[in-house]
């Protein structure tokens, strides 16, 4: 199996193009396997870039853990790359089917290469029920949630997959690695959910760490910085329009007029290779 191994902002994925490889049945295992950072390729997971009836290409994820994610912010700006650059498509505006729909995205390109893009991420899903959370209110801003003998005021927004987003004061491995796993696995998410750290810088920008679900601390979310510039406005703390610094680079993000959420960053192809060798 060829693959190529990418990257957006820091959050590495294994790519597979299923135009013309085929792939073991198991792919859970294969995402755990190609994943692992000792005994396998290394990443934050696995993603499939599949043919599509109504798009470009089609975007299939899967966590380091195997579980597969309705949605990935920075691995779908990758796929955009991937389709561009390996002449998939010729357009410099792509479709891209997803778990949240077809996604529309357009390539900032240098020289013949895509080194950006900008996607439409649509809107964010905004009832409890369809986030999903069991938290009160449609969606939960600042809801109270005890976790790890404390009691958080958190946020809750699905931008095809699940965020809980909690403002700090400080950001600090005791929220990532101490109180990231027990959001993820708390009871009141019952699809677990990734749980993203917001500290404010000022209106405009923030600083973002994120424990993912199935796959840890990675060094960026780009699906959980959209959902925390929506939680941001919900909580009257940011503007619509805000830079987001995380750890492995940043993302500009835009909650329109429209609804819709805009985001844009980088998309870097790191190498190729073949699995197993
Ligand atoms: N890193 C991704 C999100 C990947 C999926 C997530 N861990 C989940 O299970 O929902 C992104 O850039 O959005």
């Amino acid at each position: 199996m060829k693959f190529t191994k990418m990257h957006g902002a820091g959050n590495d994925y294994v790519y597979v193009n299923c135009f013309d490889e085929s792939l073991p049945t198991d792919i859970p295992a294969l995402a755990q396997q190609v994943s692992d950072r000792h005994k396998g390729i290394g990443s934050d997971g696995l993603i499939l870039i599949c043919p599509s009836e109504v798009g470009h290409a089609r975007m299939r994820m899967f966590n380091a853990d195997g579980s597969e994610s309705e949605m990935c912010g920075n691995g779908v700006r990758c796929v955009a790359k991937y389709v561009y650059d390996h002449g998939i498509a010729k357009e410099e505006e792509l479709k891209i089917e997803t778990g949240n729909g077809v996604l529309t995205l357009q390539c900032n390109l240098s020289g013949t290469k895509v080194e950006s893009v900008r996607v439409n991420m649509g809107k964010p899903i905004l009832t409890s029920a369809d986030i999903p959370t069991l938290l009160p209110g449609d969606p939960p801003v600042k809801a109270p949630l005890n976790v790890g003998g404390k009691r958080l005021e958190v946020t809750c927004v699905s931008m095809g997959n699940p965020h809980c987003i909690t403002f700090v004061g400080e950001l600090s491995d005791a929220w990532v690695h101490g109180i990231g796993p027990l959001i993820e696995s708390h009871e009141m998410f019952p699809n677990r959910v990734n749980a993203e750290f917001i500290q404010i810088v000022s209106p405009s920008e923030i600083i973002m760490r994120v424990w993912e679900r199935g796959s840890g601390e990675t060094q960026a979310c780009g699906t959980g910085a959209c959902a925390s510039a929506v939680a941001g406005v919900l909580a009257g703390i940011t503007e619509r329009k805000v830079l987001c610094h995380l750890p492995g680079g940043d993302l500009e993000l835009e909650w329109s007029d429209s609804d819709e959420v805009f985001m844009t960053g980088p998309a870097v192809e790191v190498f190729e290779g073949v699995w197993p060798e």
